[in-house]
């Protein structure tokens, strides 16, 4: 079976690097200067699983080449370009699995490319893209889950879990995978939404009373939004998130934390944004997410030189 990783960054890179180390064929399609530094210095991913380093297989857009599994990774507000980019190797029975954050990139797969190639896919890891361009992965979970939206479990599907059995990952086939990313979207839009607001890492938060009830209320809050859309969220939901808020470690941060650390661009539209339209469109009050929202519209502002 032969893999497109599409991005080589901080998702990408860790699975399929891990893919690589477990001796599966794994090409990444990247831009000019990933490739150059690729190049230099290899794929180096330094985790608490276990370090790893190769020199992997790239090519760029337009170069040629057939695979039968594509996994897509990059952010969102880079895949419009990462979709054109990847039209030539979706050929008619190739499967597209995105390990993105959020739904709405779901609805974009789904017009470009015939519904039955897109599986739904998601991924939960702390991991990071250095300076350097080393894959730095943090905490225990690096959990990648995918599936086809029926619940069924096709070879295909099978074939992907297998091609990660052994490796230093956990990735695994899903027969609810509409529900899990549901749940998942539940738990980084707050996660996300706290962490960017308040701008400390998970565990200070949940210690002070205070930003623990805004929490708290954000993660009732957008799980209204997505009831009221009918997302399939499992029962108590809110309250089985919040035990993974007690369980992660203190000093976890978000990826979109970590991106506005950097001063670089954030998924806020992708994101919160969408979740905002939800709660227009169905009437449900949000001022929790309106706070998050507002933060992180103006952290984007305040990145255009002219504001
Ligand atoms: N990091 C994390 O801990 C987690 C992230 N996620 C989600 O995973 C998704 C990916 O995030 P993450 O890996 O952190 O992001 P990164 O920025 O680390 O990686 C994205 C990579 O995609 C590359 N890329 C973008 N467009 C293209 C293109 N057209 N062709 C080839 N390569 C391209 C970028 O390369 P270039 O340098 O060329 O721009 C970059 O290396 C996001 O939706 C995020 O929310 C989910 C769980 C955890
Ligand atoms: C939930 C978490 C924090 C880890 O997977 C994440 O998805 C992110 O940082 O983007």
């Amino acid at each position: 079976m032969k893999f497109l990783v599409v991005g080589a960054g901080a998702v990408g890179g860790y699975f399929g690097g891990r893919l690589a180390e477990n001796e599966q064929d794994v090409t990444f399609l990247v831009r000019e200067k990933r490739n150059r530094q690729l190049a230099e210095t290899g794929l180096i991913i330094k985790s608490v699983h276990g370090d790893f380093s190769f020199q992997p297989k790239t090519i760029l857009s337009g170069d040629q080449g057939a695979y039968d599994v594509i996994l897509l990774s990059t952010k969102a507000y880079q895949i419009d370009q990462a979709l054109s980019d990847i039209e030539p190797y979706v050929q008619d029975n190739k499967v597209i699995i995105p390990m993105l954050n959020g739904m709405d990139h779901i609805h974009k797969l789904k017009e470009r490319f015939s519904a039955h190639q897109v599986l739904g896919g998601l991924c939960f890891i702390e991991s990071d893209l250095s300076p350097e361009g080393f894959i730095i992965q943090t905490s225990q979970t690096h959990r990648f889950v995918f599936g086809e939206w029926d619940g069924s479990m096709p070879e295909r599907v099978r074939d992907v879990e297998h091609a990660f059995d052994g490796s230093k990952s956990d990735a695994k086939a899903s027969r609810s995978i509409v529900q899990d990313m549901w749940e998942k979207y539940l738990f980084i839009a707050a996660m996300s939404g706290v962490t960017t607001l308040f701008r400390q890492p998970i565990g200070p938060i949940r210690k002070v009373h205070e930003s623990r009830e805004f929490l708290a209320r954000l993660f009732k809050e957008l799980e209204s939004v997505m009831r009221q859309a009918y997302a399939p969220l499992s029962g108590h939901i809110t309250e089985k998130h919040m035990q993974t808020i007690d369980q992660i470690s203190y000093t976890m941060k978000s990826s979109m934390q970590r991106d506005m650390e950097k001063h670089g661009n954030v998924e806020a539209d992708h994101l919160h944004g969408y979740l905002y339209s939800m709660a227009s469109e169905t009437g449900v009050s949000v001022p929790n997410l309106q706070a998050v929202y507002s933060n992180l519209k103006l952290y984007e502002k305040s990145r255009e030189s002219s504001f």
